[in-house]
């Protein structure tokens, strides 16, 4: 069965075409990258995906189900969670409360109430002790280097259970040993079923931990394959390098 589906999705920005007719479909089970030069659409696509963004055309499957107008939170709901470019995390809330508000069904009043169900405080700690940062739960989310904020928005997208998790750019920004962290982490979750779709200009991270890559070049893919075949790929290297 597919993951994520889309037909003739379309988005323009004035007069730029920024997702512009595609088709894709990503397998369950992977972890795909998706990669093209700066301005590609990639970030748009993901908007798209997540409901963020309407298309202006189009549709958008997930697990065969038509999820193209509804709302992101909805969408999250139905197993589909993303992080992004530059990284979301409530900054004065501590690490735990942003782990429960993550969760849909802990409302702000019983947060700010300290009532949450205490199982969900269980699922946080485990999600932040498999990233690394659970002896971080009690400090401020400012007060974490970049690196561990990422890390936290990566946890916080596991409170929603998700079975496909979009990435954008988790490299960004981070030093050599957290990328390697991330790329074990992906790599763990995906061996336990979840299917990734990663949006990243590190070509070594892309390359050594994908499955399938999908290349963008002006809106719309124009190869996809095995990292090894899209590497070679001439038109990959023209989009690329304009050669
Ligand atoms: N909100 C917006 N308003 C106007 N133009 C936009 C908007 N968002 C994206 N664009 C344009 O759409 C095109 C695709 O941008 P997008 O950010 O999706 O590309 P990208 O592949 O994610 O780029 P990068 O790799 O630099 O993050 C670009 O030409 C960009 O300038």
């Amino acid at each position: 069965m597919s993951s994520l589906r889309t037909t003739g999705l379309t988005k323009s920005f004035g007069g730029v075409r920024a997702v512009d007719d595609v088709t894709v479909e990503i397998a369950e089970g992977r972890i795909n990258g998706l990669i093209g030069p700066n301005g590609s659409g990639k970030t748009t696509f993901f908007n798209l995906v997540t409901g963020l963004i309407r298309p202006d055309e189009g549709r958008v499957l997930y697990r065969d189900r038509d999820i193209t107008r509804y709302a992101p939170h909805r969408i999250a709901h139905v197993g589909l969670g993303r992080t992004f470019q530059l990284c979301r995390v409530f900054p004065r809330m501590t690490v735990m409360e942003n782990m429960l508000v993550a969760v849909r069904r802990t409302r702000l009043r019983e947060l700010l109430a300290g009532t949450h169900a205490t199982g969900e405080v269980e699922r946080a700690r485990h999600w932040l002790t498999r990233m690394g940062i659970e002896h971080l739960e009690r400090a401020e989310a400012r007060n974490l280097s970049y690196g561990q904020q990422k890390l936290l928005e990566l946890a916080a997208v596991f409170m929603g259970d998700p079975d496909l998790v979009l990435l954008d750019e988790p490299a960004g920004g981070v030093n050599p040993a957290l990328i390697e962290r991330i790329v074990t982490l992906v790599r763990d979750l995906n061996a336990e079923g979840r299917t990734f779709l990663v949006v990243e200009h590190n070509m070594d991270m892309v390359m050594g931990m994908c499955d399938h890559v999908i290349v963008f070049d002006r809106g719309a893919p124009i190869a996809e394959g095995p990292p090894s075949a899209v590497r070679a790929d001439p038109r990959v290297l023209e989009a690329y390098l304009g050669v």
